[in-house]
Protein backbone atom coordinates (compact mmCIF):
# COMPACT_ATOMS: atom_id res chain seq x y z
CA UNK A 1 0.00 0.00 0.00
CA UNK A 2 1.53 3.50 -1.05
CA UNK A 3 1.46 6.28 1.68
CA UNK A 4 0.98 9.26 0.31
CA UNK A 5 3.56 12.27 1.21
CA UNK A 6 1.74 14.93 3.65
CA UNK A 7 0.90 18.25 1.88
CA UNK A 8 3.22 21.26 2.23
CA UNK A 9 2.69 23.69 4.70
CA UNK A 10 1.00 26.79 3.33
CA UNK A 11 3.38 29.75 4.24
CA UNK A 12 2.03 33.06 5.17
CA UNK A 13 3.22 36.62 5.04
CA UNK A 14 2.17 40.28 6.45
CA UNK A 15 2.61 42.87 3.89
CA UNK A 16 2.67 45.91 5.68
CA UNK A 17 2.08 49.23 4.21
CA UNK A 18 4.61 51.96 4.15
CA UNK A 19 4.58 55.51 4.68
CA UNK A 20 7.66 58.20 3.63
CA UNK A 21 7.07 60.02 6.65
CA UNK A 22 9.51 62.88 4.77
CA UNK A 23 10.48 62.80 1.01
CA UNK A 24 13.19 65.23 -1.17
CA UNK A 25 13.72 64.74 -4.74
CA UNK A 26 17.46 65.38 -4.59
CA UNK A 27 17.45 65.25 -8.72
CA UNK A 28 17.17 63.03 -12.02
CA UNK A 29 19.85 60.88 -12.72
CA UNK A 30 21.32 60.25 -16.24
CA UNK A 31 18.87 56.83 -16.47
CA UNK A 32 15.56 58.51 -15.74
CA UNK A 33 14.89 57.97 -12.00
CA UNK A 34 14.62 60.44 -9.55
CA UNK A 35 17.36 60.49 -6.47
CA UNK A 36 15.85 60.81 -3.12
CA UNK A 37 16.14 60.92 0.16
CA UNK A 38 12.96 59.47 2.37
CA UNK A 39 12.04 58.37 5.54
CA UNK A 40 10.02 55.24 5.61
CA UNK A 41 8.05 53.64 8.32
CA UNK A 42 6.12 50.59 8.27
CA UNK A 43 2.24 49.98 9.63
CA UNK A 44 0.10 47.41 11.24
CA UNK A 45 -2.22 47.23 8.19
CA UNK A 46 -1.22 45.81 5.04
CA UNK A 47 -2.05 43.06 2.57
CA UNK A 48 -1.82 39.25 3.62
CA UNK A 49 0.05 36.67 1.12
CA UNK A 50 0.37 33.41 1.43
CA UNK A 51 2.64 30.62 -0.50
CA UNK A 52 1.46 27.00 -1.20
CA UNK A 53 5.36 25.63 -2.44
CA UNK A 54 5.62 23.61 -5.60
CA UNK A 55 6.90 23.82 -9.04
CA UNK A 56 4.60 25.88 -10.57
CA UNK A 57 3.95 29.37 -10.45
CA UNK A 58 0.21 30.92 -9.95
CA UNK A 59 -1.61 33.69 -8.39
CA UNK A 60 -5.16 33.52 -6.74
CA UNK A 61 -6.61 37.23 -5.69
CA UNK A 62 -8.91 37.49 -2.51
CA UNK A 63 -9.76 40.17 -0.40
CA UNK A 64 -11.86 43.93 -1.03
CA UNK A 65 -9.05 45.02 -3.41
CA UNK A 66 -9.10 42.05 -5.74
CA UNK A 67 -11.41 43.41 -8.24
CA UNK A 68 -9.08 46.77 -8.90
CA UNK A 69 -6.30 43.72 -9.89
CA UNK A 70 -8.01 41.19 -11.85
CA UNK A 71 -7.83 42.91 -14.94
CA UNK A 72 -4.11 43.94 -14.71
CA UNK A 73 -1.44 41.95 -16.84
CA UNK A 74 1.35 41.12 -14.53
CA UNK A 75 0.88 41.56 -10.68
CA UNK A 76 4.32 42.75 -8.94
CA UNK A 77 4.06 39.12 -6.75
CA UNK A 78 4.58 37.16 -10.01
CA UNK A 79 7.19 39.49 -11.81
CA UNK A 80 9.28 39.84 -7.96
CA UNK A 81 8.64 35.42 -8.33
CA UNK A 82 10.05 35.52 -11.44
CA UNK A 83 12.96 37.87 -10.86
CA UNK A 84 14.20 35.58 -7.91
CA UNK A 85 13.44 31.85 -10.49
CA UNK A 86 16.47 34.17 -13.22
CA UNK A 87 18.95 34.57 -9.89
CA UNK A 88 18.16 30.91 -8.16
CA UNK A 89 18.64 27.62 -10.26
CA UNK A 90 16.04 25.19 -9.05
CA UNK A 91 13.88 27.68 -7.27
CA UNK A 92 10.97 26.30 -5.63
CA UNK A 93 8.11 28.28 -6.46
CA UNK A 94 3.99 27.67 -5.85
CA UNK A 95 0.51 28.97 -5.38
CA UNK A 96 0.41 32.20 -3.65
CA UNK A 97 -2.88 33.57 -2.52
CA UNK A 98 -2.79 37.48 -1.98
CA UNK A 99 -5.39 38.95 0.07
CA UNK A 100 -5.80 42.48 -1.15
CA UNK A 101 -6.41 44.99 1.83
CA UNK A 102 -4.50 47.86 1.03
CA UNK A 103 -5.68 50.58 -2.35
CA UNK A 104 -3.92 49.94 -5.26
CA UNK A 105 -1.77 52.94 -6.67
CA UNK A 106 -2.44 55.02 -3.13
CA UNK A 107 1.16 55.47 -2.02
CA UNK A 108 1.63 53.28 0.29
CA UNK A 109 3.55 50.79 -1.42
CA UNK A 110 1.23 48.01 -1.50
CA UNK A 111 2.44 46.56 -4.91
CA UNK A 112 5.78 46.88 -3.38
CA UNK A 113 5.09 45.01 -0.18
CA UNK A 114 3.22 42.37 -1.92
CA UNK A 115 6.19 41.85 -4.32
CA UNK A 116 8.29 41.65 -0.81
CA UNK A 117 6.39 39.40 1.09
CA UNK A 118 6.76 37.05 -2.53
CA UNK A 119 10.19 37.08 -1.37
CA UNK A 120 10.26 36.59 1.29
CA UNK A 121 7.97 33.34 1.22
CA UNK A 122 10.15 31.86 -1.33
CA UNK A 123 13.18 32.65 1.10
CA UNK A 124 11.68 30.61 3.25
CA UNK A 125 10.91 27.81 0.93
CA UNK A 126 14.01 27.44 -0.69
CA UNK A 127 16.26 27.99 2.69
CA UNK A 128 17.52 31.39 1.30
CA UNK A 129 19.00 33.87 3.64
CA UNK A 130 16.91 37.40 3.98
CA UNK A 131 20.56 38.80 3.55
CA UNK A 132 21.35 36.70 0.09
CA UNK A 133 22.10 39.53 -2.34
CA UNK A 134 20.19 37.61 -4.80
CA UNK A 135 16.91 38.86 -3.22
CA UNK A 136 18.07 42.42 -2.89
CA UNK A 137 18.70 42.52 -6.68
CA UNK A 138 15.17 41.08 -7.51
CA UNK A 139 13.57 43.23 -4.98
CA UNK A 140 15.01 46.01 -7.15
CA UNK A 141 14.35 45.38 -10.41
CA UNK A 142 10.76 44.53 -9.62
CA UNK A 143 10.52 48.27 -8.24
CA UNK A 144 12.11 51.05 -6.34
CA UNK A 145 10.40 50.20 -3.13
CA UNK A 146 10.68 47.02 -2.92
CA UNK A 147 14.13 46.90 -0.92
CA UNK A 148 12.72 48.54 1.66
CA UNK A 149 9.35 46.75 2.05
CA UNK A 150 12.06 43.24 2.32
CA UNK A 151 12.64 44.37 5.54
CA UNK A 152 9.30 46.40 6.70
CA UNK A 153 11.68 48.51 9.33
CA UNK A 154 11.63 51.84 9.47
CA UNK A 155 15.18 53.31 8.03
CA UNK A 156 16.39 56.00 5.99
CA UNK A 157 15.84 55.49 1.88
CA UNK A 158 18.31 57.26 -0.85
CA UNK A 159 19.54 56.91 -3.90
CA UNK A 160 16.42 56.25 -6.21
CA UNK A 161 15.77 53.05 -3.22
CA UNK A 162 18.34 50.96 -2.93
CA UNK A 163 20.60 52.49 -0.49
CA UNK A 164 18.93 52.02 2.97
CA UNK A 165 19.43 52.63 6.54
CA UNK A 166 18.01 51.46 9.50
CA UNK A 167 16.56 53.95 11.95
CA UNK A 168 14.19 53.27 14.86
CA UNK A 169 11.09 55.48 15.45
CA UNK A 170 8.62 56.10 18.15
CA UNK A 171 5.53 54.45 17.91
CA UNK A 172 2.75 56.63 16.62
CA UNK A 173 -0.84 56.11 16.31
CA UNK A 174 -1.58 56.69 12.47
CA UNK A 175 -4.65 57.20 10.53
CA UNK A 176 -4.71 56.36 6.48
CA UNK A 177 -6.81 57.86 4.11
CA UNK A 178 -7.21 57.38 0.59
CA UNK A 179 -10.00 59.19 -1.40
CA UNK A 180 -10.14 56.20 -3.99
CA UNK A 181 -8.45 58.19 -6.71
CA UNK A 182 -5.57 56.44 -7.83
CA UNK A 183 -2.39 58.35 -8.89
CA UNK A 184 0.11 56.92 -11.05
CA UNK A 185 3.54 57.04 -9.66
CA UNK A 186 5.53 57.95 -12.83
CA UNK A 187 2.86 60.79 -13.76
CA UNK A 188 4.17 62.39 -10.29
CA UNK A 189 7.33 62.49 -10.66
CA UNK A 190 6.91 63.62 -14.51
CA UNK A 191 4.88 66.45 -13.50
CA UNK A 192 8.28 67.84 -11.24
CA UNK A 193 9.54 68.35 -14.96
CA UNK A 194 13.48 67.77 -13.90
CA UNK A 195 15.84 66.68 -17.07
CA UNK A 196 17.88 63.79 -16.34
CA UNK A 197 21.19 64.73 -15.07
CA UNK A 198 20.24 67.70 -12.85
CA UNK A 199 20.55 67.88 -9.46
CA UNK A 200 18.47 69.81 -7.00
CA UNK A 201 19.52 69.58 -3.33
CA UNK A 202 20.69 67.70 -0.53
CA UNK A 203 19.96 65.17 1.74
CA UNK A 204 18.94 66.19 5.22
CA UNK A 205 21.35 64.82 8.34
CA UNK A 206 19.55 62.24 9.77
CA UNK A 207 16.43 63.26 12.68
CA UNK A 208 16.97 62.81 15.93
CA UNK A 209 14.02 60.11 16.44
CA UNK A 210 14.51 59.35 20.20
CA UNK A 211 11.03 61.05 21.28
CA UNK A 212 8.16 61.84 19.68
CA UNK A 213 8.14 65.45 20.03
CA UNK A 214 11.76 65.58 18.51
CA UNK A 215 11.13 63.55 15.52
CA UNK A 216 7.86 65.72 14.98
CA UNK A 217 9.56 68.84 15.11
CA UNK A 218 12.06 67.41 12.39
CA UNK A 219 9.01 66.23 10.19
CA UNK A 220 7.58 69.57 9.96
CA UNK A 221 11.06 70.78 8.40
CA UNK A 222 11.31 68.24 6.15
CA UNK A 223 8.10 67.78 3.35
CA UNK A 224 7.41 65.33 1.04
CA UNK A 225 8.46 66.96 -2.49
CA UNK A 226 5.63 65.00 -4.50
CA UNK A 227 2.99 66.76 -2.69
CA UNK A 228 2.69 69.71 -4.92
CA UNK A 229 1.94 67.67 -7.88
CA UNK A 230 0.15 64.99 -6.63
CA UNK A 231 -2.25 67.52 -5.27
CA UNK A 232 -2.39 69.47 -8.59
CA UNK A 233 -3.13 65.75 -10.02
CA UNK A 234 -5.64 64.97 -7.37
CA UNK A 235 -7.23 68.24 -6.00
CA UNK A 236 -9.63 65.81 -3.51
CA UNK A 237 -6.40 66.07 -1.40
CA UNK A 238 -6.86 69.69 -0.39
CA UNK A 239 -10.34 68.16 1.30
CA UNK A 240 -8.55 64.68 2.56
CA UNK A 241 -5.90 67.35 4.64
CA UNK A 242 -8.64 69.80 6.25
CA UNK A 243 -10.70 66.45 7.74
CA UNK A 244 -7.41 65.22 9.33
CA UNK A 245 -6.24 68.28 10.27
CA UNK A 246 -8.91 68.94 12.29
CA UNK A 247 -9.85 65.76 14.12
CA UNK A 248 -8.44 66.02 17.84
CA UNK A 249 -4.72 65.05 18.58
CA UNK A 250 -3.07 65.50 14.99
CA UNK A 251 0.26 66.04 15.06
CA UNK A 252 1.30 66.06 11.55
CA UNK A 253 -0.44 65.54 8.08
CA UNK A 254 1.12 64.81 5.17
CA UNK A 255 0.94 62.71 1.69
CA UNK A 256 2.71 59.57 1.21
CA UNK A 257 4.71 58.81 -1.41
CA UNK A 258 3.40 60.01 -4.36
CA UNK A 259 0.03 59.85 -3.53
CA UNK A 260 -3.07 60.12 -3.08
CA UNK A 261 -3.29 58.63 0.60
CA UNK A 262 -2.61 61.04 3.40
CA UNK A 263 -1.77 60.11 6.84
CA UNK A 264 -2.09 61.89 10.06
CA UNK A 265 0.21 60.92 13.60
CA UNK A 266 -0.98 60.67 16.83
CA UNK A 267 0.12 59.99 20.14
CA UNK A 268 -1.37 56.77 20.55
CA UNK A 269 -3.93 54.07 18.78
CA UNK A 270 -6.83 55.63 20.69
CA UNK A 271 -6.62 58.91 19.63
CA UNK A 272 -6.17 57.73 16.22
CA UNK A 273 -9.33 54.98 16.10
CA UNK A 274 -11.37 57.91 17.49
CA UNK A 275 -9.87 60.18 14.45
CA UNK A 276 -10.66 57.38 11.77
CA UNK A 277 -13.91 56.75 13.13
CA UNK A 278 -15.21 60.61 12.55
CA UNK A 279 -13.26 60.96 9.18
CA UNK A 280 -15.22 58.13 7.82
CA UNK A 281 -18.51 58.76 9.05
CA UNK A 282 -18.10 62.27 7.56
CA UNK A 283 -16.71 60.75 4.03
CA UNK A 284 -17.91 57.34 3.53
CA UNK A 285 -16.31 57.13 0.04
CA UNK A 286 -12.89 57.54 1.38
CA UNK A 287 -10.58 54.53 2.78
CA UNK A 288 -9.91 54.93 6.20
CA UNK A 289 -7.89 52.87 8.34
CA UNK A 290 -6.58 53.61 12.20
CA UNK A 291 -3.10 51.85 12.68
CA UNK A 292 -0.13 51.93 14.35
CA UNK A 293 2.89 53.33 12.68
CA UNK A 294 6.86 52.83 13.68
C1 LIG B 1 7.46 57.38 -4.67
C2 LIG B 1 7.98 56.16 -3.91
O1 LIG B 1 6.91 55.34 -3.51
C3 LIG B 1 8.70 56.66 -2.65
O2 LIG B 1 8.95 55.63 -1.72
C4 LIG B 1 8.93 55.34 -4.76
O3 LIG B 1 10.02 56.13 -5.19
C5 LIG B 1 8.25 54.69 -5.97
O4 LIG B 1 8.58 53.35 -5.92
P1 LIG B 1 7.93 52.31 -6.94
O5 LIG B 1 6.45 52.49 -6.99
O6 LIG B 1 8.46 50.98 -6.52
O7 LIG B 1 8.52 52.82 -8.29
P2 LIG B 1 9.02 52.03 -9.60
O8 LIG B 1 8.02 50.96 -9.93
O9 LIG B 1 10.45 51.65 -9.45
O10 LIG B 1 8.93 53.20 -10.66
C6 LIG B 1 7.72 53.71 -11.17
C7 LIG B 1 8.04 54.96 -11.94
O11 LIG B 1 8.26 56.03 -11.02
C8 LIG B 1 9.34 56.83 -11.41
N1 LIG B 1 10.38 56.81 -10.37
C9 LIG B 1 10.33 55.91 -9.34
C10 LIG B 1 11.27 55.93 -8.33
C11 LIG B 1 12.30 56.92 -8.40
N2 LIG B 1 13.22 56.99 -7.43
N3 LIG B 1 12.34 57.80 -9.42
C12 LIG B 1 11.39 57.76 -10.40
O12 LIG B 1 11.43 58.57 -11.32
C13 LIG B 1 9.82 56.29 -12.74
O13 LIG B 1 9.13 57.01 -13.73
C14 LIG B 1 9.31 54.87 -12.76
O14 LIG B 1 9.05 54.44 -14.05
N1 LIG C 1 0.01 43.23 -5.95
C1 LIG C 1 -0.20 44.48 -6.42
N2 LIG C 1 -0.74 45.42 -5.63
C2 LIG C 1 -0.93 46.67 -6.09
N3 LIG C 1 -0.64 47.07 -7.32
C3 LIG C 1 -0.11 46.18 -8.17
C4 LIG C 1 0.12 44.86 -7.75
N4 LIG C 1 0.65 44.21 -8.78
C5 LIG C 1 0.74 45.08 -9.80
N5 LIG C 1 0.28 46.28 -9.44
C6 LIG C 1 0.30 47.50 -10.29
O1 LIG C 1 1.30 48.37 -9.70
C7 LIG C 1 0.84 49.72 -9.67
C8 LIG C 1 1.37 50.37 -8.37
O2 LIG C 1 0.60 49.89 -7.31
P1 LIG C 1 0.89 50.21 -5.77
O3 LIG C 1 -0.39 49.97 -5.04
O4 LIG C 1 2.09 49.50 -5.31
O5 LIG C 1 1.17 51.77 -5.88
P2 LIG C 1 1.73 52.77 -4.84
O6 LIG C 1 1.12 52.48 -3.50
O7 LIG C 1 1.51 54.14 -5.39
O8 LIG C 1 3.25 52.43 -4.80
P3 LIG C 1 4.46 53.37 -4.37
O9 LIG C 1 4.08 54.02 -3.08
O10 LIG C 1 5.55 52.32 -4.23
O11 LIG C 1 4.67 54.30 -5.50
C9 LIG C 1 -0.67 49.66 -9.73
O12 LIG C 1 -1.15 50.68 -10.57
C10 LIG C 1 -0.98 48.30 -10.33
O13 LIG C 1 -1.28 48.46 -11.69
Amino acid sequence: MSVRPPPLPVLRERAPAKVNLTLRVLGRRADGYHDLSSLLAFAGAGDRLALLPGAELALALEGPGAPALAGEGDNLVLRAARALAARVPGLVLGRFTLAKRLPVAAGLGGGSADAAAALRLLARANALALDDNRLFEAALETGSDVPACLQSRSCLMGGRGEALTPLALPRFGAVLVNPRVAVATADVFRALALVPGTCCGEAAPAPEAASRSGLVAWLRTEPNDLEPPARALAPVLGAVEAALQATAGARLVRMSGSGATMFALYDDCRAAAAAARIVAAAHPEWWVKSTVLG
